[in-house]
């Protein structure tokens, strides 16, 4: 046993479960202790420092220079008193990942004395290279400068390794021309965009709401597989997911994986994630076997959104370094395997009031329920009329791969609403009740009176990409490894968009003297009969739907490079431009840096596979096929009819067949990649990685695994898919 594939498994099969010793105490007392939080800021900072700050995080206010040095003082001294040495900006740059680069609070002063020291300057605002990280063309490497920027709305924390402590101080990332080159700028603009329209939605039915706050609770899938496995493979090493493989001959049809006990060694691992995710104040709550075998979700109580995000980035972190701990390795791409589940991240949207309210949860009062139905009959509106821009927030290579099968939504957007709630909407809707309503007193008459709804109350459709699941939505397209706040700002953009276009019809109605709920209602129902084709409550998977879709006129767009047109449309452009989310020059560059980011994995991937090809699998089945041709050659020396060996002549045939199939099929692939490479326009090119270059991936898969089916098992090289999703 001398290949990479049996070392690996041996010592899978020798690892033993690793306990980390948990903090001291129940987890209510080490939650959030490695965060500079409210009541950490109440006891570090004077109290009108304090009460300014917490003003400001709410936007009544402004940090201005003096409270600025009062913070970063007080950050300091917690963080050096809690053992940091360094201190970082934490921000996320457009390659999907967080970026940080420390620096020291040590610093010798000019009597060669060391003092630790960290300024307000440090804490608002550094200056990385922007040219260094996915721009989309907005910095050069001669015009390289960018800055980060504190985000006050999102405490800092301290990130801890086997060597040591870093103060991490959430910002955003801008260009040096003033554009925005992360998520989180553009983020927290959808969110006040979002605040803003919302609350003046809010006027109509209560004076006492101030504000509006976007809440997200993120459910996080991701498969582990153990480290010597990973490194086997250099597909999944590279790529983040297999290229090829046999499906094992037992997958997921059992369904014995789904909640099912959790292994020993994955426990460990969990216990000891959620505890550092406490520690750092994201409050997991939820843990369990997914559907695929070695397939897991971890889930925390929703959050407001931009604590939500900053928090599943973290996650992410700490999630990768806690599985080495256990020796272990996160997947976290969408597919990391064909032909059973991927994983998602589905993201659980809703909004809520300053005075406690959930907007999107059904009221017992007609007045409520009103308030209730504008939210739910306008988000259902935003997203029919800018579904293709939903697809687009979600558009990546990895996430092409899983939807529209194994429990995934398809690519065609469309909103599921429950029985009960379509029941509602098609009431409302009916003209017969238009006629009736002619005074206020009247305006119930025959629209029901929504009952209580129970989070139980709509069935669950895994085929929907945007489901009503009683008090909220969940946009259940997101994949796993994306940063959310991808969709989220397109989210938060387009209902933004809607409420306020609501509010002009509603205004114009009342101003023509017709009584506000009256209005309210005209409008709520015009816009249900509107957008009424983007409701489906049947199979997603369907070839039937697919058909009737197109009959509706909603789009099917089933790769990445074309979905991602519409952020150039103008309609885009200009939604983004007047909520000030994202200006001209920013929509296009974001276009570009995602049509990048898309052929270049397509490219790495068709790399991958050549090496692979050519170096490993292609050698380790011609050694197979010799050795059958010298058996075949040798039965016929001491002469042996034909017949008595024609099965294993059958055999050299189809192997060698196979190795020429995969040998032909990747120079193939290369030369596309080569024609690809010279294209220009860099649209075009992503399509030609799409059309032309990733096509050969299934059909060199294909026939691999048909190799792999069956030559010599102890001469393949690489360990199988049955190893990497059940030895443990
Ligand atoms: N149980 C589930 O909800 C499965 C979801 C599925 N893994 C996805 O890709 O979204």
């Amino acid at each position: 046993m001398n290949n990479l594939r049996f070392d690996a498994v041996e010592t899978v099969l020798s690892r033993q479960k690793i306990d980390i010793p948990a903090p001291k105490g129940k987890p209510s007392s080490f939650y959030g202790q490695n965060v500079f939080g409210i009541k950490k800021m109440k006891d570090y900072l004077p109290k009108y420092a304090y009460e300014k700050l917490l003003n400001a995080v709410e936007g009544a206010d402004v940090i201005d220079r003096e409270l600025a040095e009062h913070i970063s003082q007080a950050i300091k001294s917690w963080a050096i008193a809690n053992g940091a040495t360094h201190y970082t900006h934490w921000f996320q740059p457009l390659t999907g990942s967080t970026a940080e680069k420390h620096d020291a609070f040590f610093e010798p002063d000019s009597d060669g004395v060391a003092i630790e020291k960290f300024t307000a300057d440090a804490l608002i605002q550094q200056e990385p290279d922007a040219s260094s990280f996915p721009n989309g063309g907005i910095r050069n490497t001669f015009e390289a400068r960018g800055y980060t920027g504190w985000d006050p709305t999102s405490p800092a924390f301290l990130f801890e390794t086997a060597a040591g402590k870093t103060l991490c101080i959430p910002t955003v990332f801008l260009s040096y021309t003033g554009e925005a080159l992360d998520y989180k700028a553009p983020l927290l603009k959808s969110i006040s965009a979002l605040d803003k329209a919302a609350t003046d939605v809010c006027q109509y039915f209560s004076k006492s709401i101030t504000r509006v706050s976007a809440s997200l609770g993120i459910e996080q899938e991701y498969f582990l597989v153990d480290l010597s496995l990973f490194n086997a493979r250099p597909d999944l090493l590279l790529t983040g997911r297999t290229l090829f493989g046999h499906m094992s001959a037992k997958g997921q049809q059992l369904d014995d994986h789904y909640f099912g006990s959790i292994p020993e060694r994955v426990m460990a691992f969990m216990v000891d994630l959620e505890n550092e995710a406490l520690k750092l104040g994201i409050p997991l709550k939820t843990r369990h076997n997914e559907v695929a075998p070695s397939q897991f979700e971890c889930a925390p109580m929703y959050e407001e959104m931009n604590l939500a995000i900053d928090h599943n980035q973290l996650l992410l972190n700490i999630m990768e370094q806690v599985a080495l701990r256990h020796k272990f390795k996160v997947l976290i791409h969408e597919k990391p395997y064909a032909d059973i589940n991927g994983s998602g991240k589905h993201n659980n949207w809703s909004l809520i009031t300053n005075t406690g309210v959930n907007l999107l949860s059904p009221g017992k009062t007609p007045k409520t329920n009103l308030m209730f139905l504008a939210f739910f009959v306008n988000t259902i509106k935003a997203v029919y009329e800018h579904s293709e821009l939903m697809r687009a927030s979600i558009a990546s290579a990895s996430n092409d791969h899983r939807l529209g099968a194994n429990e995934a939504p398809p690519a065609i957007i469309s909103i599921f609403v429950g029985g009960q709630l379509s029941d509602v909407l098609d009431q409302v809707e009916t003209p017969r009740i238009a006629k009736i309503v002619k005074a206020e007193s009247m305006l119930w008459h025959g629209i029901p009176k929504i009952p209580e709804l129970n989070l139980d109350n709509t069935d669950r459709n895994r085929t929907s990409p945007f489901a009503f699941t009683g008090n909220k939505f969940e946009f259940r397209a997101v994949g796993s490894s994306s940063n959310c706040a991808s969709s989220m700002t397109v989210l938060n953009a387009i209902v933004a968009d809607q409420l306020i276009k609501f509010k002009i019809e509603v205004d114009k109605l009342i101003a023509k003297g017709t009584k506000k709920d009256l209005a309210l209602l005209n409008v709520i129902r015009k816009y249900i009969k509107q957008s009424k084709a983007i409701r489906f409550e049947g199979n997603g998977y369907s070839k039937e739907w697919e058909i009737e879709a197109e009959k509706r006129g909603l789009s099917n767009i089933k790769t990445t490079p074309k979905a991602l047109d519409i952020y150039t449309d103008e309609i885009s452009i200009k939604l983004f431009e007047s909520l000030g989310i994202l200006n001209r020059r920013e929509s296009i560059a974001r276009h570009e840096i995602l049509l990048e980011s898309y052929y270049k994995k397509i490219q790495i991937e068709a790399r991958v596979i050549g090496e692979i090809v050519n170096s490993m699998l292609a050698p380790a089945s011609i050694t197979y096929l010799n050795e059958l041709v010298e058996n075949v050659k040798g039965l016929k020396d001491i002469g042996l009819p034909k017949e008595s060996y024609s099965s294993q002549l059958n055999l050299v045939e189809r192997i060698s067949s196979l190795i020429n199939n995969i040998l032909e099929d990747t120079e193939a692939m290369r030369q596309e990649r080569k024609k690809a490479n010279n294209i220009e326009d860099i649209r075009e090119r992503a399509i030609a990685y799409d059309e032309k270059v990733k096509v050969y991936f299934d059909q060199i898969r294909y026939h691999i695994n048909k190799l792999e089916q069956i030559v010599d098992d102890s001469k393949w090289p690489v360990p199988k898919l049955r190893e990497l999703l059940f030895v443990k």
